[in-house]
């Protein structure tokens, strides 16, 4: 199945016959929308949470700032130099309700807003580790291989107006984690996503669906065999443009390295084990912000 754009369309009810596709839309893209995940993250929530991601954003900025990194970046950031239109408000270990509990505190979450956040937390944490699991599946390895790796979570905000149609939203980057879910915004564009031939790819709304993104840990740990998109937001329109993001980042404190079915003498391991940690710092502290950063850990014989 193919969008209104090109990105690959994978539908999570049939499995396993969507395996090579999903397996495909990785390899060639580092990825693609899924369809009819409702048994485990409904359309309605997913507008629910919507509705209380505005309503969080819209806070003044002396609450905003309240929500404070736990890991670099995790917390509240205001508009800066390089992404003027962006702020983003985020948590770190979305699957630990203190986590999820304590930012709803922060942000002065009503009763009902903190009910919607801790289930659309749930949800989409259910997905990513099901969604990672079938990859893994597809990939042809078996055992639960991603249980306890941290998720992030993201809530980023573009304050788009006529005066900014044309300029850059959010500049251009790869994730630096696993795996991504983004519930982009349903009625407004800009997300664009670098096809192999090296130019950029409109992602079109489409409401109800989910795009997903691999980042720079899924490139390392599957040994090169799996795309680290590059991606973008541009201001295509007048209008806010929301989106949630939920990253399924890395080990938490093991090193990342491939399964040693994907190593072998023609695919040589490609880079030294490391930690998700150090990676995010070493993307940090070198700016290196579009998978740059993977070409300083690579072995000497790659
Ligand atoms: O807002 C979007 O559509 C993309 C956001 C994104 O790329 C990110 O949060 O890493
Ligand atoms: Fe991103």
């Amino acid at each position: 199945m193919v969008a209104g754009s090109r990105i690959p369309v994978i539908d999570l009810q049939d499995f396993p016959a969507q395996s090579p596709e999903l397996v495909k839309a990785c390899e060639e893209w580092g990825c693609f929308r899924i369809v009819n995940h409702g048994n485990i993250l409904p359309a309605s929530l997913m507008s629910e949470m919507k509705r209380v991601v505005g309503s969080l954003l819209d806070l003044p900025p002396e609450i905003k700032r309240r929500n404070t990194d736990v890991i670099a970046g995790s917390g509240y950031m205001a508009p800066s130099q390089i992404n003027p239109l962006y702020e983003a408000l985020g948590l770190y270990d979305m699957a630990s309700y203190q986590a999820v509990d304590a930012f709803c505190t922060q942000l002065n979450a009503s009763p009902s807003q903190r009910e919607t956040i801790v289930r659309y937390a749930q949800a989409v944490h259910e997905l990513i580790m099901d969604i990672g699991q079938k990859l893994a599946e597809g990939l042809g390895l078996a055992g639960v291989l991603f249980e306890g790796w941290p998720c992030q979570f993201r809530i980023n905000k573009y304050n788009f107006t006529p005066e900014t149609v044309g300029s850059s939203g959010v500049q251009i980057h790869t994730d630096s984690g696993f795996l991504t879910i983004l519930q982009d915004d349903e009625g407004v564009g800009g997300l664009e996503v670098m096809g192999k031939s090296g130019s950029f790819v409109a992602v079109d709304p489409w409401p109800g669906t989910l795009l997903l993104n691999l980042g720079d840990m899924a490139a390392a740990w599957s040994n090169g065999r799996l795309c680290n998109v590059k991606h973008r937001v541009q201001c295509k329109e007048a209008t806010t443009r929301l989106s949630i993001a939920s990253f399924l980042l890395g080990p938490k404190e093991a090193t990342v390295e491939p399964p040693p079915e994907l190593v072998d003498s023609e695919h040589p391991q490609l880079y030294v084990p490391f930690t998700y940690e150090d990676y995010r710092k070493l993307r940090l502290s070198t700016k290196l912000q579009a998978g740059e950063a993977l070409a300083l850990v690579r072995t000497s014989n790659s």
